[in-house]
């Protein structure tokens, strides 16, 4: 598609918030290209860009995947760069619960802050679960945000539907006013020196600030992945 052309196409930013390990890489693979894949771990933001089709039209996305060391408190400049954030836990996780109660305690204190819906992954795990259903969706009204628990690894339909309200909420709403520019944020994110990955059919994926070089190869096999599913 020609630049000219895309300028028109509205754009929707998502952050994918989260403690370590409770799936929030898999969770944003699985969205984009239907695809499992968790056998890497990543210790860097991996911004996703592609084009969807929403009954309203063509909508660009661009999918921020949060990183989040055991020191990282609240990953502000994400989620102000954001119009909507998904928060995830692990039902399998207790930390990873609390850590989702602080993210959406700190989101309520943001003036003009992105809508946010509350995701329970590995519902799968029911033998090991942690936190009742009931508690997930307690806290989440609490916050008026939405809940559904899903199965990354089983590809629950939940998971697409919350995407869904997601992108139309937020191209509802008036354009989000940003007190920095967009591509500054974006030049922060992946570093004076980050260069932007090849377009895939309309999907691209590039590394963010931290740690780029020791994350090329799980970069690569990501792109592998995104790149067959997006011309399938
Ligand atoms: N059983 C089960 N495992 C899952 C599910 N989703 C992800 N996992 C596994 O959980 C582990 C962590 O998944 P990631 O997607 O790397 O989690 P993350 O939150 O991005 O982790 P960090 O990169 O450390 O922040 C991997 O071993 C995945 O295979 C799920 O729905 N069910």
């Amino acid at each position: 598609m020609k630049t000219e052309e895309k300028s028109n196409v509205p754009k929707v930013r998502i952050a994918i918030v989260g403690q370590m390990n409770v799936g929030k890489s898999a969770l944003t693979v699985r969205y984009l290209t239907r695809r499992f894949i968790g056998e890497y771990r990543s210790n860097t933001d991996l911004l996703y860009k592609q084009t969807v089709t929403l009954e309203s039209g063509l909508l660009d996305v661009e999918i921020i995947d949060v990183s989040i060391d055991d020191d990282d408190g609240f990953p502000i400049e994400q989620i102000q760069w954001a119009d909507a954030c998904v928060i995830v836990y692990s039902i399998v996780d207790r930390e990873s619960f609390d850590y989702a109660q602080r993210t959406l305690s700190e989101l309520r204190q943001l003036q003009n802050g992105p809508l946010a819906y509350l995701v329970a992954n590995k519902a799968d795990l029911d033998h090991l679960r942690e936190i009742p259903s009931t508690e997930g969706s307690k806290l989440a009204a609490s916050h008026g945000v939405g809940f559904c628990e899903v199965s990354v690894a089983e590809n629950s339909s939940n998971l697409y539907k919350v995407f869904e309200k997601l992108l139309i909420e937020s191209r509802a709403r008036p354009v989000k006013p940003r007190k920095f520019s967009v591509s500054k944020m974006i030049g922060t994110l992946i570093g004076n020196n980050g260069t932007r990955q090849p377009l895939v059919n309309q999907g691209t994926v590039q590394v963010c600030n931290k740690g780029e070089l020791q994350n090329k190869n799980r970069l690569l096999k990501r792109r592998q992945a995104f790149t067959t599913a997006a011309s399938l």
